[in-house]
């Protein structure tokens, strides 16, 4: 089994410099060796370089929609090619707006996969419902068909007027629901491929209300912290990775934003929110995911050295993402 890697130093999802170091810093903290001794082939792709488009004004609110774009667009290219090469890939971020690029190429090579998205936020905004118009608070709506325009037939009863002559029982009634992800400049290449049952979460604790209104309206399977609480962690993993397997085993897409963890376990990090995981329980949930033996993509976002007020914060925090890198490529705790 080979492992590939491939860093995505991107930062324009969101506003803070820094994450574009997000690779380097989780290199510096021993992956690839730790990956080794793992008795994996280990390729290292090195960092991808990304082309800043001059123009890049805000669209709808949304800042940077142009570069993000062609970031994710090139990152989608770059992950479909490593996954076609027969590898399992870890991608590097960067910001979660990655996830884009990473999940698309992803599902052109398996387009039955499922995502598990480990995160204290759900990145389910649209551009409209967005506080923020970062990038990085958005992927998920990119990926979900039911999030798109969608064209609803529905038969018209068949209608005998008195000159007997039927209205034609295939009038159709067209109702069209509202676009709810509209075409951002540098999106086209964006089709929808992820079904909203094919997605779940686990470790959300901060939720815009649009977003929770997209959750529910969608069905979409979550786990909070408050359900990690009542349920424990054993249970949520349980639950999840049923939700997405038991009907098919197919291939696993973990997309893990570092600020799952409690902050004082990961500081350096843009989006820090109070309650999140402990060490065992975000090390138990990569443990259940390599168990599968269904892991094909895991992304490990968001690491910014720049927020992490010292060293050692920083490079507790590269630390903790290699451990969870190293947990879901099967390192484990029993030897
Ligand atoms: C919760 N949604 C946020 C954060 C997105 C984090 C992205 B991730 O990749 O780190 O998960 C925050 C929106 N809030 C900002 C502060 C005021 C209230 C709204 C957004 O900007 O969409
Ligand atoms: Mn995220
Ligand atoms: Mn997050
Ligand atoms: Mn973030």
């Amino acid at each position: 089994q080979s492992v590939a890697v491939l860093g995505a130093p991107f930062s324009q999802g969101q506003k803070r410099r820094g994450v574009e170091h997000g690779p380097k810093v989780i290199r510096d903290a021993g992956l690839i060796e730790r990956l080794s001794g793992l008795d994996y082939a280990v390729h290292d792709f090195g960092d991808l370089t990304f082309h800043y488009p001059e123009m890049d004004e805000p669209y709808m609110n949304v800042k940077f929609p142009r570069t993000v774009g062609a970031a994710t667009k090139k990152l989608s290219g770059a992950v479909s090619r490593a996954v076609g090469a027969g590898h399992t890939l870890v991608m590097l971020g960067g910001d979660h707006s990655l996830g884009i690029g990473s999940v698309a190429g992803h599902a052109q090579q398996c387009p039955d996969l499922c995502v598990i998205w480990v995160d204290a936020h759900a990145d389910v905004n649209t551009p409209e419902t967005s506080p923020s118009g970062n990038l990085h608070g958005q992927p998920v709506a990119f990926m979900l068909k039911e999030l798109r325009d969608k064209v609803r037939r529905s038969q018209v009863r068949n209608v005998e007027d008195d000159s007997s002559t039927a209205v034609p029982s295939q009038l159709y009634l067209f109702v069209h629901v509202p676009t709810q992800v509209p075409d951002l400049p540098g999106f086209s290449w964006v089709k929808p491929f992820l079904s909203c049952r094919d997605l779940v979460y686990i470790g959300l604790r901060d939720v815009d209300p649009g977003e929770y209104h997209i959750l529910k309206n969608l069905g979409i399977q979550y786990f909070t912290m408050r359900d990690i609480d009542r349920l424990g962690i054993q249970r949520v993993t349980e639950v999840a990775l049923d939700h997405v397997l038991a009907r098919k085993q197919r291939p696993i897409h973990l997309s893990f934003d570092i600020d799952a963890f409690d902050p004082s376990l990961a500081p350096a990090t843009g989006t820090p929110v109070n309650g999140g995981l402990t060490y065992r329980e975000g090390i138990y949930i990569t443990e259940e995911v390599h168990n599968t033996g269904l892991l094909s993509v895991m992304d490990m976002v968001e690491v910014n050295p720049v927020v992490g007020s010292t060293r050692a914060a920083v490079e507790a925090t590269a630390s903790l993402a290699v451990d969870v890198i190293a947990s879901s490529l099967g390192q484990t705790r029993e030897g």
